[in-house]
Order: C-alpha cells, then structure tokens, then sequence
C-alpha cells in the first residue's frame, strides 16, 4: 500500500504527492529543510534544557511507595507539557492498584499518559514510548550534586540528574521535536502518539494489559513502535538497538524474632535472619560471574556462526568498558566475550538487602527481618516462568540445608521478557539514514544487556516492528550516581529523532 506524502517545508513549502517510494525529493532539498529543523531546535535549546529541569526536579521514584504521589506529579506536569505544544486526544489511563508483593495494598499504579499529534489517514502512525519514572538517587550515594536538580555544566558540556539519560531526557525531547516543527512551521511528516508510562524501573507493572486494550484503539493504526531509553556502546559512536535482555527481579525474606534485637543480649541464642539470608544469597553465584542455580546454562540459545561473526565490526573495547565503569574489574579481556556476556548470556546480580542496617556508625542490632534483592537478566531462550521455578526451588532447598528455625519466602517481584528483532526493516533503515545525516556516520547496529520490560508487548500485540534509538551515552552512568547527558547528545538527539520521522515517512512500506 502506498500513501499519500504532504511534505510541507518551509524551505521549499510546497506539497509533494507522490507514491512513497521512489525518494520523493533529492537529498540536497531534504537537507535544507533538516537545515530549518536542526536550527530551531537549536534556538530552542535553552527552552528544552528548561523543560528537562522541571520535569526531573519531581522525584519520581516508582520503587518507593512513599514517593508515589512524586510519580504522579511528573506525570501530570507531563500532561501539561503535551497540552501546551498543540498534542490532542491526550489521555491519562489509570491501571488501578498495585499488585503484591506491596507494602500498601491499596497503592495505586501512575497513570500511562497516550496522546498523539497529527492523524492524518494518509501519513503513516509512530508510537514514541517512553518512561518518565526513575531510579532512586540519593546524595549520600556520593553524587556530586543533588540528584533532582539539573546542573549544567558548561566545562564538561553536560546535564547532570537523576533521569537526564534514563529516561527523562529522551522523552520530553519527542516533545520538544514537536514544538521545533510546530515553531519552524514545519508539517510533521507521520502521526505520532505517545505512551508514556512511569513504572518501567518497577517492571511495567499494569501496561502489558493497556497494550492489549489498545491494541485495537487508541493505537490502531500504528506502524511502527520508536523506543529512545538505551544508550551507545561506548562513548563516540552512535548506534540502533535489536536487541535487549529481560529481567526477573526476585526477593527472599528471611523473617525471625519479633522485633530487632540488641546483639550483645541476643546474638548467640537466637537464629540471626541476616546469617541465614548471606549464607542463602552466597549460593547464587560465584565471583566469576557464573550463575550457580541448576538448569539455567542448559535454556540459553546455542550461538550461531552468524552471531559469532556479527561482534566483528562493533566498534568496542576493554577500555570502553573500563571508562564507563570507572575501574579495572572486566571479568572479561576480549571484546566479544564482553559483548556477548553482555547481550547473549544471563547474568545475576545482587542489589541490596532491605531490613538490614547500612547506615554510618556500628549499630549492634540482630535485624528481625530481612528481604535479599536480586535480578537475573534473561537471554533467548530462558522461559521466565520455568526460570522462576528453578529460583524458587533453588532457594528453598539452600535455606533448608542450614537447618533454621527461621522462615524463609524466595519470591519474583516482576519480569519483563528478552527482545531481538531484525535490524534491516524500514524503521532500522529510516534511522541508519538519520544518524548519517545528523552525525555523519553509519551506525553500529547492537543489543543491549538493560531491559525494557514492554518492548515484545509492543511487538506482539501492535504487529509491528519495534526499532530502539538511543540518545545518551554508555558512560551516561544511568542507574548509578551522577547520571548525565552531554548537551551535544541531547541536542543531536533530538535532531536525529525528527529526522528518523521523516526518513521513516517516507520509506516504503512499513
Ligand atoms: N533504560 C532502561 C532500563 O533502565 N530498564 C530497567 C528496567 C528494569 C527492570 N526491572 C527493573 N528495572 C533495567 O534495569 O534494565
Ligand atoms: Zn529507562
Ligand atoms: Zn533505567
């Protein structure tokens, strides 16, 4: 099927009707009107670097039930922000209450914002997702400003926050690529709609559900799903993302005395929860980097010749993954045994303990109870729920060698699937097409080892392709303390952004 093109740019204003394909008009025009695009987007830069610092102000913490009210606030201040730059039909969907594991039963999930901007018959439908809650960040973690204030550093040209990469900073640039049309009077060439969600750090609880919903509705004309929440390999080249690793996110609880004890009282006579939760966590994996809970190795897809080959021309090193993190700990040397434990193999690790002290100072308490956090990032073919099974049982059985009277709950909190597409659709090509025009090259084509829990979702249920355009950095320290986006990216960003809408409009077919 062919659609009709109405190309209007304010270079050479006029409208083009004409079958998709072949390219409508040359390069030389199209770049003259990228020319009018990029400069608006750049006179506006002070207005989006505005907007980014009121948005990721509000800390909006979706694993802290307290902050939940915080969560809602950006998502409302979301909501204004796409009233005021001329989005329609937008709606703020409720997915109800939170389900277990939940302090506060009556918790309410935030709201997933969708609205669109065009809805023309005769231009084709991009769905933007994106996710406006965060990770935890606290100054005490050793971040060298607070978190939820945006700094500018105009040294380093960059945007220090807690959000400025992941995924504050790509979300409100779709805005902003929309106000710069808008301003620029520039016709956007597609339809677009936003899905914004704010619990994708906490699982995508409730969204699986409005997809299937919408499928058939609010997004039903969709052709192609644009994702912009990961990042570079490294820190010079730009890439397009086809793949990504799930994430079971599990728990055990140790549950003991009564209430937190005084351990020169108590320590020795009563069994401890948090000497039976380390001796229980010990066995999880080793220091190598292997995972010891039986079954897992034997789900993992065989690598094939192709695979083997297709690590060749990624551009990335040792020393790439060195800088991003800071140190000289690569349990691997070789590039392709980095990228493969990165992208093609599960990994386990350990995040923290709740209940436990872990403040300043030798407090000498027995903790009465104590949940153990960790995560396994899945690959093809693990079964997320054969995995859980094999965890579950795992546990048990290590918590029943050490003889305590404790008791001891191993449970998955939330999972979200693995992802791999094929990375030579129109979308893919569309966005080759316009990282080339925005910095020159051709992109490396990678997966990622983050989890984006709803990408399949979008796949399955819209029946259609999902392409993933990441702005920041590898080094961007999402997750961890300073988080940032250089000022280059962001800008570029939203460059290649406006410019993938238009290469994607007219590509052929979908
Ligand atoms: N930018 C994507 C991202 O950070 N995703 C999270 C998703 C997640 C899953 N469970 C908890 N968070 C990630 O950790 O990969
Ligand atoms: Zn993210
Ligand atoms: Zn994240």
């Amino acid at each position: 099927m062919y659609k009709l093109l109405s190309l209007k740019f304010g270079v050479c204003n006029k409208i083009i009707v004409s079958k998709a394909y072949p390219l409508l008009y040359t390069h030389t025009r199209k770049m003259s009107s990228f020319d009018k695009l990029f400069s608006k987007i750049d006179e506006l830069k002070p207005t989006f670097i505005n907007r980014l610092a009121k948005a990721v102000e509000i800390p909006a913490v979706s694993s802290d039930e307290s902050l939940r009210p915080m969560v809602v606030k950006k998502a409302e201040f979301l909501l204004e922000q796409l009233e005021a730059n001329g989005f329609t039909d937008i709606q703020r969907k409720e997915l109800g209450t939170q389900p277990p594991p939940v302090n506060d039963e009556n918790l309410q999930l935030p709201p997933v914002i969708l609205s669109r901007y065009g809805n023309d018959p005769a231009k084709k439908t991009v769905l933007v997702y994106g996710h406006y809650d965060v990770q935890p960040a606290s100054i005490e973690d050793g971040w060298e400003s607070e978190p939820f204030k945006l700094v500018i550093n105009e040294e380093k040209q960059l945007l220090r926050a807690r959000g400025a990469t992941d995924d504050t900073g790509p979300l409100t640039g779709w805005i902003n690529v929309i106000q710069a049309h808008r301003e620029a009077g520039i016709e956007l060439p597609v339809n677009l709609i936003t899905c914004f969600e704010g619990m994708e750090e906490s699982g995508s609880l409730g969204l699986d559900a409005l997809i299937a919903r919408e499928a058939t509705q609010y997004f039903k004309d969709v052709d192609a799903v644009c994702i912009s929440d990961n990042y570079w390999l490294g820190a010079k080249k730009p890439c397009l993302t086809y793949g990504l690793r799930g994430c079971n996110y599990y728990q055990i609880t140790i549950n003991g005395p009564a209430a937190d004890l005084h351990s020169g009282i108590f320590g020795g006579v009563i069994a401890e929860p948090m000497i039976d939760l380390v001796q229980v966590m010990g066995t999880l994996a080793d220091s190598k980097g292997n995972i010891l809970i039986k079954g897992i190795e034997e789900m993992v897809a065989p690598i094939t010749d192709k695979e083997s080959k297709s690590y060749d021309n990624i551009d990335f090193s040792l020393e790439d993954i060195e800088a991003a993190s800071g140190s000289k700990t690569s349990l691997y040397q070789k590039k392709e045994d980095i990228l493969m434990h990165r992208w093609r193999y599960p990994s386990l690790s350990i995040h923290g303990v709740e209940g436990a002290f872990s403040g300043q100072g030798a407090k000498t308490v027995i903790p009465a109870k104590v949940s153990g956090k960790f995560s396994i990032r899945t690959v093809p073919d693990i079964d997320s729920d054969k995995l859980t099974n094999l965890v579950v049982e795992h546990c048990n059985k290590a918590f029943k060698n050490l003889g305590s009277p404790n008791t001891c709950v191993a449970e998955l909190i939330h999972d979200g699937n693995y992802w791999l597409s094929d990375p030579y659709n129109s979308s893919f090509s569309a966005a080759a097409k316009a990282t080339k025009a925005v910095y020159g090259v051709e992109p490396d084509l990678t997966r990622e080892g983050g989890s984006i829990p709803i990408t399949l979702t979008f796949q399955d249920e819209l029946k259609t392709s999902v392409m993933l355009l990441p702005m920041g950095r590898g080094d961007d320290g999402a997750h961890s303390i300073n988080e940032k986006l250089d000022i280059s990216n962001f800008m570029k960003g939203m460059k290649l952004m406006a410019a993938y809408l238009h290469y994607y409009a007219e590509s052929p077919e979908k």
